[in-house]
């Protein structure tokens, strides 16, 4: 099938580079033409494991074009994958879902066959048929449900595992608002053999975010019940391991730790507290989870002064500066208000991270970055914040290690170790 991807990021890039492995002949679209430029080169521009393999391996049948170059002549597909970024407010902003499906509307004006647009960004429910559904109608001068499809068909991948994720999902939600869409997603998830739930975009729409609410919930969840393990002298992993094993309840999602960073849980979980309130709904339990989860990296500091409790002038080591292991983004990550605090508190700080120094050298520009994990050990006390698979093959011997992560060779070999809950 001939498909197109608008917003050529994470979602947009792996997605496209998967369905161009699944035989689609795949055309990318975004307004940075570096990024445009970089996948033609068959380099992507963000790190993900077993990307370029991927897209080098296919760039035959892979394309690229800018948004007012863009021919839609023999598309069948068109997926929307542009960022939902949060507004002052916590509710999504859809400036860039309104310009890319003005730009869309208007590059299939012309086409003379039946086109399905697909809605992959993450949207509030209502938002494909109240909000996308009349820009593109005016805009493609076309009506849904006569010569054109559309469909909501939220994402779930996670970044660091992005191909793996999408090409064995656990279910896809395919949310269609006319008979055509529906028949052309069945066509290009036909290869895949697990659930697949056909509803409507306003339902897809809300699967989405609460699933990330409940992934959201269950770390938060994880975190305060570690924080009572710890004072209790509980072994907090032993006791989710028992609970996980209830099939109700399922073990993933529960590693403990100083919460959850990332592009989207933190924006998702507040998209919904916003929309409730704005309806008059102002939920209860959500805010609990962003709090729990603003709380607990500053946790790690607290702990840290009880060995150091004048940090001024003293060298602290930071391992770990991506949201996640085996990612280069810095989105949100849980060390940042690690970082901050220790610079109020007049520490000298080294860090060291295999893919995100760069990254965030944007926000806190006056640290010391290193490269080698190793000098970060050079330092009076270490704060692990992300679990990085090569921190498990550190020596830890004699350090401080105050632990953000639970890395099990710090855990084994440190002088002095400490978890934040456990
Ligand atoms: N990052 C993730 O792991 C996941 C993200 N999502 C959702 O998917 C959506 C996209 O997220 P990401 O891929 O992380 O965003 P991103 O920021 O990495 O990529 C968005 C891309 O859209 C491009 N863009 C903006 N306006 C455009 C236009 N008019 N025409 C063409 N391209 C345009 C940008 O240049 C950028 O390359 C968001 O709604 C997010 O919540 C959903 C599941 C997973
Ligand atoms: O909507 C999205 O963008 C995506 O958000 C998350 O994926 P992602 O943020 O990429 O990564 P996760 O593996 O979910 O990790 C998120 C954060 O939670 C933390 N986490 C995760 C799991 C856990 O048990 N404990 C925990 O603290 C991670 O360290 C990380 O900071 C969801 O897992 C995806 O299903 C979803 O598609």
């Amino acid at each position: 099938m001939k498909i197109a991807i608008f917003g050529s990021g994470y979602v947009g890039l792996v997605s496209g580079v998967c369905l161009a492995e699944l035989g689609n002949e795949v055309t990318f679209v975004d307004i940075d033409s570096n990024k445009l430029e970089s996948i033609q080169r068959g380099t992507p521009p963000i790190y993900e494991e077993g990307l370029e393999e991927l897209l080098k391996k296919n760039l035959t049948r892979i394309h690229s074009s800018s948004a007012a170059q863009y021919d839609s002549s023999d598309a069948e597909a068109i997926f929307i994958c542009v960022g939902t970024p949060p507004n002052p407010d916590g509710t999504p902003n859809y400036k860039f879902i309104r310009t890319v499906t003005a730009q869309i509307g208007e590059s299939i004006k012309k086409t003379p066959h039946n086109v399905t647009i697909i809605v992959k960004s993450t949207v509030l429910p209502g938002t494909t048929e109240e909000i996308i559904r009349p820009i593109l109608e005016e805009h493609s001068e076309k009506k849904v449900g006569r010569e054109l499809g559309l469909a909501m068909n939220p994402e779930f991948l996670k970044e660091g595992l992005a191909i793996h994720d999408f090409m064995n999902p656990d279910r896809i939600i395919i949310g269609s608002m006319d008979e055509y869409s529906r028949e052309i997603l069945t066509r290009i998830y036909a290869p895949f053999s697990c659930k697949k739930l056909h509803t409507t975009p306003k339902v897809a729409e809300m699967i989405k975010y609460v699933s990330n609410a409940f992934l959201a919930t269950k770390i938060s969840f994880a975190n305060e019940i570690g924080n009572i393990c710890k004072r209790n002298g509980i072994d907090t992993e032993e006791v989710f391991t028992g609970v996980g094993m209830d099939a109700r309840i399922n073990p993933a999602f529960f590693v403990s730790g100083i919460g959850f960073g990332g592009s989207c849980f933190p924006k998702d979980v507040q998209a919904l507290i916003s929309h409730a309130t704005n309806q008059g709904l102002p939920p209860k339990l959500l805010p609990a989870v962003l709090s729990i989860n603003d709380e607990q990296p500053l946790r790690l500091i607290s702990i840290l002064k009880k060995y150091i409790p004048n940090l001024h002038g003293k060298r602290i080591g930071i391992l770990g500066l991506s949201f996640k292991p085996c990612s280069d983004d810095i989105r949100e990550s849980r060390v940042i208000p690690i970082l901050a605090s220790l610079l109020e508190e007049g520490a000298e700080i080294m860090a060291y991270d295999p893919l995100a120094i760069e990254q965030m050298k944007h926000i806190f520009p006056g640290i010391t970055y290193v490269k080698s994990a190793e000098a970060v050990l050079n330092t009076e006390a270490v704060l692990i914040a992300t679990a990085h698979p090569e921190f498990e093959l550190l020596n830890y011997e004699g350090k401080v290690v105050i632990d953000g992560r639970r890395v099990r060779a710090a855990a084994k070999g440190a002088a002095i170790y400490e978890g934040v809950c456990w």
